[in-house]
This record gives C-alpha cells, sequence and structure tokens, in this order.
C-alpha cells in the first residue's frame, strides 16, 4: 500500500474516532455542531418528497412548458412538440428552517389552503418514518401553522431529576417527551386521574407527589383502599388515612362539611374563593390522595348500596365544587370503567388532570383520555410494560404528552413524610367546628375582623 494511501487511512480513523468520542461525551454540542445542520439540510431538501409520501401535498395550477406528441414523420418517428400551458402540479406546504431543540428538532410549516392540523397529526407515524426519528408530535400555535417536534429518540428511557418546584401546590414530577419537566400544579388543574394496570408506575406518581407536597404548608388526606398498605407509611405526614369503605364514609363525610364551612367563610368574607381571602385567615389547603378507586365503587352486595351511593355523591361533590375552597383530588386506580356505576363517569367529567399510565384494557384508556383525542388514546396502548412510569398526560396546556415520572423510592417518600410530620396539622385541628355548625355567620365576620 503507497504510504501516502496509509496516511490518508490513519487520518481518517483518527477523525472518525474523535468524533465517535465527541459525541459520546458531548453529545449536545455534537448535535449542535455536526448533527443538526446536516439532518437540517437533509429535511429541508427531502421536504418534497415526504410530504408527497405523506399525502401533504395538493394540486395546483401552474404554467410549465410540456411535451406533448406531435405529427408522425414520414421515417414513421413522432415529432414531439413544446408547449407552455397550465398543468396541474404537486404543492408541497412551505416549510421554514428546522431549528435544533433539546432531543431534535422543530419546524414550522403553513398548511395549504383546504388543510387543517390534524391532518398532520395523522401523518405523523409516517412523518416519522420518513425521517427515521422516535416520534413526531404536531402542534398548532395559531391557524395556518402547525409545529412538528421530532424527537431522535425516546427521551423517556432515562429520566434525570429536576430541582423541586418551590411553588405552593406546584409539584415537578417528572419530564415530557419535549424535554420540559411535568409539572402537577393543583392551582391550575385541581383534580386528576391517574389509571395504570398493576406495576405500571402509579403508586411511584403518589410517592413523588408525596415527596414534593410534604415540605408544603398542605394538609394531606389519604384514602387507601389496599388496606393501607400504600399511604399508611406516611401516615406521620398525612391529616387523615381512611383505610377502609367505612372509614372513607366518614372522611369524605367531613372533606364535605370542610367544604361547605369554607364555602361560608368565603360568603362571609365576600371572596369568590380561598385564595381571595386575607392570608390570615384562609385555611390550610387540602389534597387528597385516593389509591384504587374502583374499591370505593366495587358492590360486593347489596347491603353496600347505600354506603357505596353516599360515598360516590360525596366524592363528586369535593370534585364538582373542592376547587374554590381548596380541596384537590388526585384518584389512582387500575381500571376506570363505566361498569362501576354513573358515579365514575362523573367524576371523571370532573378531572381536568388525566394521567394514563400502561392500561391492561381499552376502555380504562378510552375513560381516562378518550374524550381528548383519539392519537392520544393510541399513544397509551403503546407504552411497553418495561417502561414503568412513562404515561400520557393531558397537560394544562390543552395538549397531551407523553412523560415519564421520576423514580421515587416508597423509602424516598417515607424519609420526607418523617422529616416533615411537623407539618402535618392534626385532622379534628382543620375540621373543628364544620359538623356541629359551631361557626354561624356572625362568628365569621367576628373571625374575619380580628
Ligand atoms: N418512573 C419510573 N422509573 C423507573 N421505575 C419505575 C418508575 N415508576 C415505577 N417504577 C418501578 O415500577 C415498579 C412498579 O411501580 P408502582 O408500584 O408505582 O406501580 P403501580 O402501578 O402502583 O402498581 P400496583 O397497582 O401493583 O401497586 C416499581 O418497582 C417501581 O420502582
Amino acid at each position: 500500500m503507497p504510504d501516502s494511501l496509509r496516511l490518508l487511512l490513519i487520518v481518517l480513523a483518527c477523525v472518525a474516532v474523535a468524533l465517535y468520542t465527541w459525541r459520546r461525551l458531548h453529545h449536545r454540542s455534537f448535535w449542535l455542531v455536526v448533527g443538526y445542520p446536516l439532518t437540517a439540510i437533509s429535511v429541508r431538501a427531502g421536504w418534497r418528497k415526504v410530504a408527497l409520501g405523506c399525502g401533504l401535498t395538493k394540486k395546483r395550477a401552474r404554467w410549465a412548458f410540456t411535451l406533448t406528441p406531435g405529427a408522425v414523420v414520414s421515417t414513421g418517428t413522432v415529432k414531439v412538440r413544446r408547449r407552455f400551458r397550465r398543468v396541474a402540479v404537486d404543492t408541497k406546504p412551505w416549510m421554514w428552517l428546522p431549528m435544533p431543540t433539546r432531543h431534535g428538532w422543530r419546524v414550522t410549516l403553513h398548511l395549504l389552503e383546504g388543510q387543517i392540523p390534524d391532518d398532520y397529526s395523522q401523518a405523523a407515524e409516517r412523518l416519522a418514518h420518513s425521517w427515521g426519528v422516535h416520534a413526531v408530535r404536531v402542534s398548532s400555535p395559531r391557524p395556518g401553522r402547525v409545529v412538528l417536534a421530532a424527537t431522535i429518540r425516546d427521551p423517556l428511557v432515562r429520566v434525570d431529576r429536576l430541582p423541586p418546584s418551590d411553588e405552593l401546590l406546584k409539584v415537578t414530577v417528572g419530564r415530557l417527551e419535549t424535554g420540559k419537566p411535568w409539572v402537577i400544579d393543583f392551582r391550575t388543574v385541581p383534580h386528576w386521574l391517574n389509571a395504570g394496570a398493576t406495576q405500571s408506575g402509579k403508586s411511584n406518581l403518589a410517592n413523588a407527589l408525596i415527596v414534593g407536597l410534604a415540605p408544603q404548608p398542605v394538609a394531606l388526606v389519604g384514602f387507601d383502599l389496599k388496606g393501607g398498605v400504600e399511604f399508611t407509611p406516611y401516615s406521620c405526614r398525612l391529616s387523615a388515612l381512611a383505610t377502609t369503605r367505612a372509614e372513607s364514609v366518614g372522611l369524605l363525610d367531613d372533606l364535605v362539611a370542610l367544604m361547605l364551612a369554607r364555602m361560608g367563610l368565603c360568603r362571609t368574607a365576600g371572596a369568590r374563593n380561598l385564595w381571595q381571602l386575607p392570608p390570615a385567615v384562609r385555611p390550610v389547603p387540602v389534597v387528597v390522595l385516593v389509591d384504587e378507586l374502583a374499591e370505593l365503587y366495587l358492590m360486593a352486595d347489596k347491603s353496600e348500596k347505600d354506603e357505596i351511593a353516599k360515598t360516590s355523591t360525596a366524592l363528586l361533590r369535593v370534585a364538582q365544587l373542592g376547587r374554590a375552597f381548596g380541596i384537590y383530588l388526585f384518584c389512582c386506580g387500575q381500571r376506570i370503567g363505566s361498569d362501576l356505576g354513573p358515579g365514575v363517569t362523573a367524576l371523571r367529567a370532573q378531572c381536568s388532570g388525566r394521567i394514563c399510565h400502561r392500561v391492561n384494557d381499552p376502555e380504562t384508556a378510552t375513560m381516562t383520555l378518550g374524550d381528548l383525542d383519539p392519537a392520544a388514546l393510541v399513544s397509551a396502548r403503546a407504552i411497553a410494560s418495561e417502561t414503568p412510569g412513562v404515561a400520557i398526560v393531558a397537560s394544562q396546556d390543552g395538549q397531551w404528552y407523553r412523560a415519564r415520572s421520576f423514580h421515587v423510592s416508597e423509602q424516598a417518600a417515607e424519609h420526607s413524610a418523617r422529616m416533615y410530620a411537623d407539618l402535618a396539622q392534626h385532622w379534628n385541628e382543620i375540621t373543628a367546628g364544620v359538623h356541629t355548625n359551631e361557626m354561624n355567620d356572625s362568628d365569621l365576620t367576628e373571625l374575619l375582623n380580628a
């Protein structure tokens, strides 16, 4: 082999090793300097073919030179004539330059006449395969535009922790597929439904909430219909815990009475909700965690009918009116189906926050997400059992996302509960006087004036 060729091969090998090491060690800078420009050029250059293949083009009349067969010449050959005329050509949607994001890139498109963002949502999977990326998500920030966000590989395989939020009733529980934090903010979305099959990551999410809420001035209330095995270890930070249906009836009774008392307080103060009350008299917000919702509704025999009806009505009242009076719900369940009774369907309608982990039956996914977007449903059914904690989340911005919670062990949650046990207000203190109606309007006025 000539020396010059050997030298060239050595240089090429060194460059390849340097690029590989750079990519492994500084993935982000490698992507920005090498990966992104190449991707942007190839996406932009190949857009016509991709749009045609995915059915996103429209026929438009254009002036063009065409070749048409003319008269037959004596030798038998056909004379070809060039003509300038209007022909129908495939027009692609206008594409801006792709911009780099944390996990891939995003690009804005101008919709063609007659197109809607849903046309792009339906083509999202085809686009992802054409570009060789993990997923393409579609959003429409304003009429006439769609933004396609491509993620190169699944960003939820490993999620690294984010700093905790220090805002009241706001907890960062994981990461969204877009790389943004997954935040549960009870003041924006007061009631949540968290569905998932066994071992899908529901309790992990509840643990993340306990760790996030434990240091905050918030009363935590647990309904653990799994016989108390889930929440009993955190009981030192809980203000109240019900572990049986009978205890649940009593605790829900307290919650409804508490809500009515707070209603009276707000009325007397001329406030529309708890947050408009002066801080000195504002009662502590209450976050209610329910594990295994179905157990509250399942009827073994007819004797339980009244108890279930009571529970169902009380929970629904809390969901309907609780937000204004600082009572928030987070309900977990393996199976949430209409067969559990009309109470569940009504409760679902009140829960605007929806989280769907991997589920076993399509009905639970439909119940949790079905009235949002059919594509969310398809995505939920595709969650693999190897990735516990991955869920489809209907977020406060009205869109849905794939997300994964941070892994929070039971030990970590127990540690937080023990550490902030002194912040747990006693339930008797919180509900003092709410049942006996001890506080009449004049007492409340006195309290407000004090
Ligand atoms: N985000 C996550 N990252 C990594 N592992 C997770 C995550 N979420 C859950 N896991 C693991 O998955 C397993 C099941 O999680 P979890 O107990 O939360 O499921 P579950 O839905 O509550 O199940 P069950 O209904 O049977 O109680 C646990 O071992 C947990 O450590």
